[in-house]
């Protein structure tokens, strides 16, 4: 046995050092996979499932037990839990069992299909999204279940999964409110209402052991499954079934000289021949692919040479150049999984198979405790690790790796505001992104999407992405509404769409003046004038052209910090002005860690000082603000 690892070993050392030296075009790579698979003859493939089949969307044709299981997703975490659901139910079944279990799998997007006469049984896993909000897919279904008396509900047994991140205000409310519909619609609930916190799986994992505890005693008449996934039409370009668009310019927006030095880079992207459409505000859902070399190391780590031939994971999104059948594992590692957060699931698929007595107990101090994010211990070491980091960690384990991609996260989308009007160039989307590089444990980590848009995706090179539409964040149809933008950093992304469009209205409006005239301006900030003032050119014209009013706090560029609440706080009485008097549309967008809190404070000052109220009155009048479209604000936690 020590002998066959030893040579697997060096298969593996010489097999990584060929790749690091070698450059490859991704055909290239599989193609020398699958090539080296076939003359060794390689695992028989009978029974695998293609990765063109979904194994979670069966059309079932017997009486059964059926259940729907429903999720409503942004950013995959929900469908995941959703499909393991759908497993473990199924598993649940025996042989001999006269009526199955028959779980189907829907996204809520789909919600259209379901005849509620029928269901006697439905899970609901849901996230919250953009500050309180459904997922995009999810807002129809959404809105259906407030509006309507779905009287069908009536006696349905459910169980609402809520996902989202104790970060936001609006924590799991989308969740909540879906909870609270369906027992006010007369449903009842079977397995309380569940939070999770930041895709928290010991969470998940006792809602999932809950939920099937339930379905082993519950009864369940038989009945015949009336939805047919073959109706199911997917969108062209929908977050399944990815646009691959072509990166036609790339551009270094920052001066960087030093580790220390922000680095922004903007990407232009051909969608010529896609059917995406968008608006300002509107955010794309990118595919990244990981480092070619970070795989090999994680290759390496699993023991393997990457040329094992694998099936898909159910989750992943389909393009016109997916291949049908399996893939060698360095494509599918590359693709598809999340290389850089680590599950608890594979420490505990790795406690039975170590070799090496020292690691093992190791590993069961680690897990000694609750597998919960109090346990510290646990979690204190799970935080800065990578999966390769993990498994190097217990370099004596024996596992498997069909039994290692089951325990890791599929790679998700990255979200980017669009930089770019469709009014400018329909065919045309941009995007500007901070390159996310930062150390740990001694090792460099960088940000996969960032550094994939940054040193990896070539001009000319493909890209997959869809639209992710952002309602709630959209400047106002009527042109003669004065707009505040504030966007510090990456935060001016969106802001660029928005003024290019005020742009083309200004010209149109001076040949037609019924387009109004109000008032266009922005607060940018940034640390030096001459090193990351990012879009500086445009927005230098358009200011001088009189398109926008340009207000820009350099940080670092004297001896005292200036942001951009300094600037709002020195234009105090003509933001509240044009809040008050002209009822101007505000919009916040950037890194929520201080500047969306120091923004809203400085907000709260210059109502309470200019309007003359109390700081409650200037509580509750930004509340009312808020809840009105008059303040929109895009903000992601770091
Ligand atoms: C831009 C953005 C906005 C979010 N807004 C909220 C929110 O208002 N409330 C909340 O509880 N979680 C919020 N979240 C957290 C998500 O709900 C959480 O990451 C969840 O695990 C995502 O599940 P999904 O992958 O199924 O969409 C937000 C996440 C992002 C990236």
């Amino acid at each position: 046995m020590d002998m066959f690892l030893l040579v697997l070993g060096l298969i593996g050392i010489i097999f990584y050092f060929y790749k690091l030296v070698t450059e490859y075009s991704p055909s290239e790579f599989e193609e020398s996979s699958i090539e080296s698979f076939l003359i060794s003859g390689g695992p028989t493939k009978s029974g695998q499932v293609t990765s063109q089949d979904d194994r979670n969307r069966k059309d079932y044709i017997d009486e059964g037990r059926q259940l729907l299981i429903l999720y409503g997703t942004e950013y995959g975490c929900s469908e995941e839990v959703a499909r393991l659901l759908y497993d473990k139910i199924d598993a649940l079944n025996d042989k001999d069992e006269e009526y199955p279990l028959q779980p189907r799998l829907l996204n809520v997007r789909d919600f259209k299909l379901i005849d509620w006469t029928h269901e006697q049984i439905c899970f609901v896993v849901i996230s919250t999204s953009g500050d309180g909000v459904p997922p995009t897919d999810a807002i129809d279904f959404y809105n259906y279940l407030q509006n309507t008396d779905v009287v069908e509900i009536r006696e349905m047994r459910f169980s609402v999964l809520a996902l989202g991140d104790s970060n936001y205000p609006q924590f799991c409310k989308v969740g909540h409110t879906l909870h609270e519909r369906l027992v006010t619609l007369g449903g009842e609930c079977v397995v309380s209402l569940t939070d999770v916190d930041m895709e928290d799986w010991t969470v998940i994992k006792s809602w999932l052991d809950r939920v099937t505890a339930y379905l082993t005693t519950a009864h369940i008449n038989p009945s015949v499954d009336y939805i047919r996934h073959g109706d199911i039409t997917e969108d062209n370009c929908s977050r399944k079934t990815p646009f691959v668009a072509t990166l036609k310019v790339k551009r270094q927006l920052t001066v960087v000289e030093t580790p220390m030095d922000k680095e922004t880079v903007h990407c232009e992207f051909d969608v010529t021949g896609s059917e995406l459409t968008w608006l300002p505000g509107d955010a794309v859902g990118i595919y990244p692919e990981n480092n070619r070399a970070e795989v090999c190391c994680l290759v390496l780590a699993m023991k393997c040479t990457g040329n094992e031939l694998g099936p898909l994971p159910a989750s992943a999104y389909k393009t016109q150049g997916t291949p049908a059948g399996d893939q060698c594992l360095s494509s599918v590692l590359q693709k598809y999984y999340d290389l850089k957060s680590v599950k608890p699931d594979l420490l505990l698929t790795l406690k039975d198979h170590l070799g090496n007595s020292q690691e093992a107990g190791k590993l069961e101090l680690l897990l000694r405790d609750e597998i919960s994010k109090k346990n510290t211990r646990l979690y204190g070491y799970l935080e800065p690790r990578e999966v390769v980091d993990v498994l190097e960690d217990f370099p004596s384990h024996t596992l498997p790796w069909q039994h290692i991609l089951p325990c890791l996260k599929a790679l998700q989308p990255r979200y980017y505001s669009i930089a770019s009007s469709p009014k400018v160039d329909k065919n045309t989307i941009c995007v500007t992104a901070a390159v996310v590089r930062y150390e740990t444990l001694g090792r460099p980590r960088t940000g996969v999407t960032t550094t994939y848009l940054q040193d990896r995706l070539e001009v000319g090179g493909h890209c997959p992405m869809f639209i992710s539409h952002n309602p709630g964040f959209q400047p106002p149809a009527c042109r003669s509404i004065p707009i505040i933008m504030i966007g510090p950093g990456t935060g001016i992304a969106p802001f660029i769409a928005f003024i290019q469009e005020r742009a083309i209205e200004k010209v149109s409006k001076s040949s037609d003046e019924s387009f109004g005239s109000g008032r266009t301006l922005l607060y940018f900030g940034c640390r030096h004038r001459d090193r990351d003032y990012l879009h500086r050119e445009h927005l230098e014209a358009w200011s001088s052209s009189g398109v926008l009013e340009l207000r820009v706090a350099f940080s670092r560029d004297q001896a005292h910090k200036v942001y951009v609440q300094h600037l709002l706080h020195d234009d105090g009485a003509q933001i509240w002005a044009l809040l008050e008097k002209e009822k101007a549309h505000l919009y916040v967008c950037g890194d929520a860690k201080h500047m969306a809190h120091d923004v809203h404070t400085t907000l709260l000052d210059i109502v309470q000082g200019q309007g003359h109220m109390t700081r409650e009155e200037a509580e509750m009048y930004l509340t009312d603000l808020e809840a009105s479209e008059q303040y929109q604000k895009d903000v992601w936690v770091v």
